[in-house]
């Protein structure tokens, strides 16, 4: 596929990144088509007659035209360049459910997902690759320190777009500056996606320590040394040359582990405080990907077996209800 050109966007989801995607594609000035799938037909109504997404980041005006807006997936997909799938890595076998690896085929393919998907244990290009034949050469990452809640406020944020094609990498880049948003160009595709999903492990170490009565000074030492598990577990899945301290790393832990915004960190704190992974689940309303991804990141870790006691804790609390008290004292033992 030529990548000059007007193109046609297909965002997938529904949720309040996906609605910062779309906020940001309408707001960028290169010229394009942008289409928008979501799973709830009232959700397709209410923002074709309103022009508000009514369950994430209401105060977004949406400039999709209504005809645009859909809940046939593989109808949008037939008309799509880029396909960009945005719902939660939980539940994106079931979104793509009806899709086929010919209904993708040429397509360049982006995922704006921080997650694993369940059961497969396979980060999102691996699993496209595997189950879609998609060739690495058409797939894009976006990633970097951004929670939709600032794009909706326009707040300065910076995004990583990461592809092995820098030139595919650095046009899906120009569809989304703005004023408001910056970004960056990178080739590793892997070490940017694995770092996406354990900072999300990571913030939520973050919000059970705060939960269970920490203060900041025990949460530096708990983010440095999950700093350190990120850059050892990148190495050995994807041994390349970088720089762990760049923003779609080091950053993406940062906000993630700090931010009011993140519903990882959130959930964390809930489970400190004693809720059950049920009820903190229920009381928020968005997914907290760190949940998923700790169960699937300690199966994928057999394999490479590298030494990640925040992981192991958080597993532990979330998967065997050790007690987020007792787990995290021991915790402490093994930090430096
Ligand atoms: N929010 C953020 O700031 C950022 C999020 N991301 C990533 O984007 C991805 C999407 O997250 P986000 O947009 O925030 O999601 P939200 O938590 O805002 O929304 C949840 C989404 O999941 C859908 N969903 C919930 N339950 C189910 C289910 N059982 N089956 C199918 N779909 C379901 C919801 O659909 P419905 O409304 O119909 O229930 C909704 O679209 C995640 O991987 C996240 O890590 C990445 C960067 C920033
Ligand atoms: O990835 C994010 C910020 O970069 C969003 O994190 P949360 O899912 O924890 O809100």
């Amino acid at each position: 596929m030529d990548i000059q050109g007007k193109k046609k966007i297909v965002v997938v989801g529904g949720g309040s990144w996906a609605t910062a995607n779309i906020k940001m594609l309408s707001d960028n000035v290169v010229e394009k088509e942008i289409y928008w799938w979501m799973r709830s037909g009232d959700a397709v109504e209410h923002i074709q007659q309103f022009k508000h997404n009514p369950n994430y980041l209401s105060s977004v005006e949406i400039r999709v035209p209504a005809q645009h807006i859909s809940t046939d997936l593989k109808h949008l997909i037939s008309i799509g360049d880029f396909i960009l799938l945005n719902v939660p890595a939980a539940f994106l076998k079931d979104a793509l459910k009806d899709i086929t690896a010919d209904d993708l085929k040429g397509k360049k393919i982006i995922s704006a997902i921080k997650g694993i998907v369940p059961d497969e244990n396979q980060i999102i290009g691996e699993f496209l690759n595997q189950h879609y034949q998609m060739p690495f050469e058409n797939f894009i990452v976006i990633s970097g320190p951004c929670h939709a809640e600032e794009v909706a406020l326009e707040k300065l944020s910076y995004l990583t777009i990461a592809s092995a094609d820098h030139e595919l990498a650095a046009c899906f880049a120009g569809m989304l500056q703005t004023r408001y948003i910056k970004t960056n160009v990178s080739d590793d595709i892997y070490g940017t996606e694995y770092a996406a999903v354990l900072k999300n492990i990571y913030a939520v170490a973050s919000g059970i320590c705060h939960g269970v009565g920490y203060g900041d000074n025990f949460q530096a030492v708990l983010i440095s040394n999950a700093i350190r598990e990120i850059m050892h577990f990148v190495n050995a899945v994807h041994p390349i040359d970088r720089d762990i301290k760049e923003s779609a790393y080091l950053g993406d832990l940062l906000v993630t582990a700090y931010s009011q915004f993140s519903r990882n960190r959130t959930f964390g704190n809930m489970i400190g405080k004693g809720y059950t992974v049920k009820s903190a689940q229920l009381e928020m309303n968005m997914v907290a990907e760190g949940y998923y991804a700790v169960n699937c990141l300690h199966q994928v870790n057999k394999q490479y077996k590298v030494n990640m006691p925040i992981c192991s804790a958080v597993y532990a609390i979330l998967y065997k209800k050790h007690s987020p008290v007792l787990e995290m004292q021991h915790l402490a033992e093994q930090l430096s």
